[in-house]
């Protein structure tokens, strides 16, 4: 779907994007980075709104830096910042963008009540954008790029400033952009954890450098491990699970279980119980930022170790990290 080739953006005082390579396959892809990673810049490169400074990039086959017209008919792009005039309803809006996209007025008109009845958006499509909430202008934007039922959508910061509900609302429509349509999707958060629930893949940028591409499962597997305290015979657990097949390591009073997949959370329960100990807690945890490196590609383990750009990588990523880590607490303890 996407492919880039040691792609690079400069500004004069800071080079947004690093020769970053990466191959973007269908269905759902999460780009995560803290603010300033270089989202937002590597969607206006493949949009071809913006050239790039060295290298190249294709969307759809097209290359960006000569067939951006193109690739803008072929493509839905929600913008992250709030770009919707107020004084028009929803309706006229998303109207006007499907006929800016090429749609004939009878067609964009059924297209865009069956979009923004999609979103969830009913009777309030008729009232001015100026009085929505952030919620329902959020989901103007994601309509207006779905609307000419483009092959991929660009999503930049969808779930910005959502509430909690919200932002699961707006995950769960993304997912279904992808498995009721066959649309896929790029999405870009500095929110790990969201990325996580809601793609098949994962792009970790930061200072505009590649530090992981991965299927979600392996990503999770690599950055994440199950803490688990017992009331006693800590040793002999280790042991049954290194028996099961398992990787357990000592932490203080806790024992750190790679995640192998789904069934390793069976696995410690019954060797648990096959033990007769108490469980007192089982939760996922985010290995240490260092550790996501372990299997890293030379461009990531080359970011880690020289710093990136002038803020350095590991502070940039520990609040994405710490942010999914923090969402994935509630839902992954057992
Ligand atoms: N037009 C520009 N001129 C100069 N610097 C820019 C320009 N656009 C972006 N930058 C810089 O490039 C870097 C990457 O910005 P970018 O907007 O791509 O990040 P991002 O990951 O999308 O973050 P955010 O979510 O905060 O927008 C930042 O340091 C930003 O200040």
């Amino acid at each position: 779907m996407i492919a880039t080739e040691s792609l690079s953006k400069r500004y004069p005082r800071v080079t947004a994007l690093d020769r970053l390579t990466v191959d973007i396959t269908p269905g759902v892809t999460g780009l995560v980075g803290a603010n300033g990673a270089g989202k937002s810049t590597l969607i206006k490169i493949l949009l071809g709104l913006s050239p790039a400074s060295e290298g190249r990039a294709t969307v759809l086959g097209r290359d960006v830096a000569t067939d951006g017209a193109e690739i803008r008919a072929l493509v839905g792009y929600m913008p992250e910042h709030d770009c919707l005039p107020p004084d028009v309803s929803a309706t006229e809006f998303v109207v006007h963008m499907a006929r800016m996209s090429g749609l004939p007025p009878t067609a964009a008109r059924e297209r865009t009540a069956d979009t923004l009845r999609h979103v969830g958006l009913y009777e309030e499509r008729y009232r001015p954008m100026g009085g929505y909430s952030t919620g329902m202008k959020q989901r103007v934007k994601l309509a207006q790029a779905l609307v000419h039922d483009p092959e991929l959508v660009l999503l930049d910061e969808p779930t910005n400033g959502l509430d909690p509900v919200g932002r699961d609302d707006m995950l769960g429509l993304i997912r279904r952009v992808h498995t009721d349509f066959g649309i896929s999707v790029l999405v870009t958060s500095h929110l790990l954890g969201e990325l996580e629930r809601t793609s098949d893949h994962i792009v970790v940028i930061d200072g505009g450098r590649l530090l992981r591409a991965s299927s979600t499962s392996d990503f999770t597997q690599a950055t994440a491990s199950l803490a688990v305290e017992v009331t006693d015979r800590e040793e002999e657990l280790r042991k049954a699970l290194t028996a099961a097949g398992l990787t357990a390591r000592p932490s203080g009073h806790l024992l750190l279980v790679d995640i192998a997949g789904e069934e390793t959370y069976d696995t410690v329960r019954d060797a648990v119980a096959g033990l007769g100990v108490g469980l007192v807690r089982m939760e996922q945890r985010r290995h240490r930022i260092a550790e996501l490196f372990i299997d890293d590609t030379q461009d990531g383990e080359g970011a880690a170790e020289d710093g990136g750009r002038s803020t350095g990588p590991e502070p940039q990523l520990a609040e994405a990290l710490a942010a999914g880590a923090k969402e994935g607490e509630g839902s992954d303890a057992a």
